[in-house]
């Protein structure tokens, strides 16, 4: 399989007022009224062609800030997106509408991203019409077969959006995104606000639509079980960085990295219907202040004096496993 976006040596840095840093770390002491926060911190992943990237860590990791400069709503700070070969910060005007098409961001709330006052018809076949996708004398017939494509019943299209369930209104979310004719999709937590019979349904019209349409996702989601139901391979984030990436495969089997080890080891369980996670044990991270060298090091079973310092790369350790830990080096 060939690869059709690299994410290179990507970073974001934010910074936030006090008052909001305050709230995620403890930094009321601190003189400046702003802090730096690197949610992102040299980030390299190629995806493949007609993969499922999926995209693992703890709230605060950067997952949705990666996936956000993936899908070019935040620019990096840092390095650069290759799309096809072709490096965004390089591309014309044309090329970057391009880009803005092929890649579709699909969120948790689709309602919050979905205009109260406007019909499916409406939120489906605005942007194709607007970029010259679809002409708008289509707008009909085009809305039919997309609502069609993603499972909903074509006759309620003059509806509202509260007048579907969380699970159609998804489907209305990712039928939007389909009506450019994306080639990558990046699904933010987009079954995380589901149940769970109808989140089952939600991967398997993913991964339908990946057979039908060719399309490659990055599937970013805290939820574990999730991740190992859809993924082909599998990046675990942690404050910022990627700690292992492997084929879904290798990582739920013999995870390499101390903190992918932590993560399914405390996998989710099943509550009353709802999957819940249960974070790892320790302090809680922080990219505002994180640890020197390995960030994981205060929270690692197997710190040595080297993890206290220096950062460790993500390198192969074996054909096509790669994992940021000093260990491996030993
Ligand atoms: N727009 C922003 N302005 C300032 N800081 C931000 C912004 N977006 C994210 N951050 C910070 O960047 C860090 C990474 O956040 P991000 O949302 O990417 O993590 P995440 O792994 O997706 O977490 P979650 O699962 O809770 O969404 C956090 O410390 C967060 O507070």
């Amino acid at each position: 399989m060939t690869d059709i976006l690299q994410i290179d040596g990507v970073s974001k840095a934010f910074t936030q007022p006090l008052d909001l840093a305050a709230k995620t770390a403890n930094l009321l002491g601190a003189k400046n009224r702003e802090v730096r926060v690197e949610a992102v911190d040299h980030v390299n992943l190629s995806i493949r062609k007609g993969e499922v990237l999926g995209v693992v860590g703890e709230s605060g990791c950067g997952k949705s800030t990666l996936g956000r400069m993936v899908a070019g709503i935040h620019s990096p700070s840092g390095g650069d997106i290759i799309w096809k070969g072709k490096t965004y910060s390089q591309m014309n005007g044309s090329e970057k509408k391009a880009y803005i098409l092929a890649v579709q961001m699909i969120f948790q709330d689709p309602y919050s991203s979905l205009n109260p006052r406007k019909k499916v018809i409406q939120a489906i076949s605005e942007a194709p019409i607007a970029h010259g996708l679809v002409q708008s004398s289509e707008r009909d017939e085009f809305t039919v077969k997309t609502l069609e494509r993603v499972g909903l019943d074509p006759s309620l299209r003059n509806r509202y959006p509260h007048q579907f369930s969380g699970g159609q209104r998804q489907r209305i979310g990712i039928a939007r995104a389909l009506a450019v004719n994306p080639e990558f999709l990046v699904c933010d937590e987009s079954i995380a606000a589901l149940d769970v019979s109808i989140q089952a349904q939600i991967i398997n019209l993913f991964l339908d639509l990946r057979e039908e349409l060719d399309l490659t996702y990055m599937f970013i989601s805290h939820d574990l079980s999730v991740v190992r139901h859809i993924s082909d391979r599998v990046a675990i984030m942690y404050l910022g960085r990627v700690v292992e990436l492997a084929s879904a495969k290798d990582i739920f089997a013999d995870a390499n990295h101390p903190y992918s080890q932590a993560l399914l080891a405390e996998a989710p369980q099943i509550t009353e219907g709802h999957r819940t996670f249960h974070p790892i044990k320790g302090e809680v991270p922080s990219a505002i202040n994180p640890p020197s060298g390995c960030h994981f090091h205060p929270r690692c079973p197997h710190t040595t004096a080297r993890c206290k310092t220096d950062k460790p790369e993500l390198k192969e350790i074996a054909p096509g496993r790669y994992s940021a830990c000093h260990l491996n080096a030993a």
